[in-house]
This record gives C-alpha cells, sequence and structure tokens, in this order.
C-alpha cells in the first residue's frame, strides 16, 4: 500500500526506523475530533499494524492540547440523527480506537495538554502515557450530558486507576492534572514540556532493541489477559505465545548473542 502524502487531520513522521509518530493536527480547536479524524485514524492505524518493519507509535498532539475530545462545533447536527444513524456515529468513533488500541506495536501517547472526553478516551488507547507538565485528564462527559462510557474509557478506567478512583474522576468530570495523573498511574511519567517527544522517542528505542516477536506477543497477552477470567486462562494464553517464540529466530539469535556478548540482531520473525 503507497502511502498517502498528506493527511488532513493529523501528520505522520518517521524520525528513524522503526518508529512513526502520529501528531493530531487541528490546534486551533484543540486537536478534537471530528469524523474525518474518525476515519483516518483508522486508516492509519490498519496501515501502520501491516508494517513488519515498525516497532513503535507514538501519539501525540500539536499546539497546546493533547485532544479536546469530540469536536463540538459539530454536535448541533447529531440532535436530527436517528437513533440508528446515531449508532453508526459512536461504531465510526470506537472502530477507531479500537484500530488504535490493536496495533500490533506498542502505542506510546506523548501527552501534550489537554485530554478531554474523548481524548481522554483516545489516550487511554495507548499502552503507555508520557506526559508534559500541561497534561490534563477530564471526563468531560458527564458535563455536557454524555456518559463516561465512552470509547473505552469505562473499561480502562477502573483498571488503570482502580474502581473508586474511576468513579470519582467520571461523576465529577473534574481535571487531573499531570503530577496526579503520574501518581495514579495514567502517566508513566511527567517530564519537561521540551524534552515530551524526546523522552518518548527514547523509550520508544528502548522497545525497538528488543524483539519485536517478544515485544509483540507481551502486547498481546497483556491486552488479552485483562479480558480472561481466570489464572489457567491467562497461562494457557501465556503458554501458546511462549510455545511460538521458542520456535521463532528472535530467541536463539538472543541465545547465540547473549554467549558471543554481543548485540543481538533481532528479525522479529
Ligand atoms: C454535546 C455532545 C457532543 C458529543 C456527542 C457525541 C456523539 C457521537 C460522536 C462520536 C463518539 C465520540 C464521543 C466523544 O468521545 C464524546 C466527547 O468527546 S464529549 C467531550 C467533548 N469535549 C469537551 O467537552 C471538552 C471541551 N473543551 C475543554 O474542556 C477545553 O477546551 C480544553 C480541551 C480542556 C482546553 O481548555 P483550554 O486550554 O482552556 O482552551 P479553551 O477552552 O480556551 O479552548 C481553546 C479553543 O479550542 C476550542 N475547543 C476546545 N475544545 C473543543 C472541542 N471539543 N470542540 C471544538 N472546539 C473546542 C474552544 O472552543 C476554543 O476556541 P475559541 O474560543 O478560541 O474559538
Amino acid at each position: 500500500m503507497t502511502e498517502p502524502t498528506t493527511w488532513e487531520t493529523f501528520t505522520l513522521d518517521r524520525p528513524e526506523p522503526g518508529i512513526a509518530v502520529v501528531t493530531l493536527n487541528r490546534p486551533e480547536r484543540m486537536n478534537s475530533m471530528t469524523n474525518t479524524m474518525f476515519v483516518e485514524l483508522e486508516r492509519v492505524a490498519l496501515q501502520l499494524d501491516h508494517e513488519h518493519d515498525l516497532r513503535v507509535v507514538i501519539l501525540t498532539g500539536a499546539g497546546k492540547a493533547f485532544c479536546g475530545g469530540f469536536d463540538l462545533d459539530d454536535a448541533d447536527g447529531l440532535s436530527s440523527m436517528t437513533p440508528m444513524g446515531m449508532l453508526d456515529q459512536q461504531e465510526l468513533a470506537a472502530r477507531a480506537l479500537s484500530a488504535i488500541r490493536s496495533i500490533r506495536v506498542p502505542v506510546i501517547a506523548a501527552v501534550n495538554g489537554a485530554a478531554a472526553g474523548g481524548g481522554l478516551s483516545l489516550s487511554l488507547a495507548a499502552d503507555i502515557r508520557i506526559g508534559s507538565p500541561a497534561a490534563r485528564f477530564n471526563a468531560a462527559f458527564v458535563r455536557i450530558g454524555l456518559s463516561a462510557g465512552d470509547l473505552g474509557a469505562s473499561w480502562h478506567l477502573p483498571r488503570l486507576i482502580g474502581p473508586a478512583r474511576a468513579a470519582e474522576f467520571a461523576y465529577t468530570g473534574r481535571f487531573i492534572e499531570a503530577v496526579e495523573a503520574e501518581s495514579l498511574g495514567l502517566l508513566n511519567a511527567v517530564v519537561p514540556a521540551e524534552s515530551l517527544l524526546d523522552e518518548a522517542l527514547a523509550m520508544a528505542r528502548l522497545i525497538s532493541a528488543n524483539s519485536p516477536a517478544g515485544v509483540q506477543l507481551s502486547k498481546r497477552a497483556l491486552h488479552a489477559n485483562m479480558e480472561v477470567s481466570s489464572y489457567a486462562a491467562a497461562l494457557e494464553l501465556e503458554n501458546r505465545g511462549q510455545a511460538l517464540l521458542t520456535r521463532g529466530d528472535d530467541m536463539p539469535e538472543a541465545l547465540a548473542a547473549f554467549k558471543e556478548k554481543r548485540t543481538p540482531k533481532f528479525t522479529g520473525r
């Protein structure tokens, strides 16, 4: 698939081999989400998911916000939509965020500012979140008559920050600023604004130096085992993954490199 030269709602950069940076690019509207953005996000996620040489995706926002959620200027026409039309609208957005979350390689959100409403949900679709001091999270939903059952937010939040804090966050609609977000685990780290992307790139390099197959099956195990109901089912999933990896090229290469005291050359096969 030849890569399109321009995207309307974001930019796609490749600062170095194996790393893709997707930057939401509607800064004048706080990178708020439109149907075009949902369609483009799903498309680029599916495109990136099929790139064998890709190791990490970084997701960030242009300007002062990460993402302000659904574009409220587009909300006017919603009231005239039929119920099924509204369901289609929700599912269009949900497919986009599901596609981002399902990218086989790790996704790091570099949260450069406010992540509100659907922007919070989008940040939660990433595996890892690194924030600048301007990073702030807001389940804006209840303030505009919606529910925090939005684009995966009600699934991620109890798992990430615990049921009671998730409830407080969802019901009050208050902001969680960067320092509190880090203490809750909503952010992995808070770093100076001017080095946010560099820090995300540094983490991406650490990940890229490891076995691609090992990293990707680790992501599959971590995601799948948040869904399974039992320890036994989790072990079953893990056993299959390890059995696959021991039949691949990366593990013997890693063992050989260890013995020869050299850096392994992983292929992900
Ligand atoms: C009413 C229901 C509408 C949604 C219905 C959904 C139907 C189905 C849609 C598909 C499924 C998606 C569902 C989605 O996930 C739901 C949501 O996202 S709901 C939550 C929507 N977002 C918000 O409520 C957040 C609103 N914005 C803010 O709280 C703040 O702007 C901010 C993001 C925290 C940033 O604050 P500040 O830094 O102080 O900046 P300002 O507030 O001064 O804003 C600057 C500028 O940007 C404009 N802007 C900000 N957010 C949005 C937005 N979401 N849409 C459009 N424009 C936005 C703001 O108006 C200012 O513009 P200016 O006044 O300078 O022209």
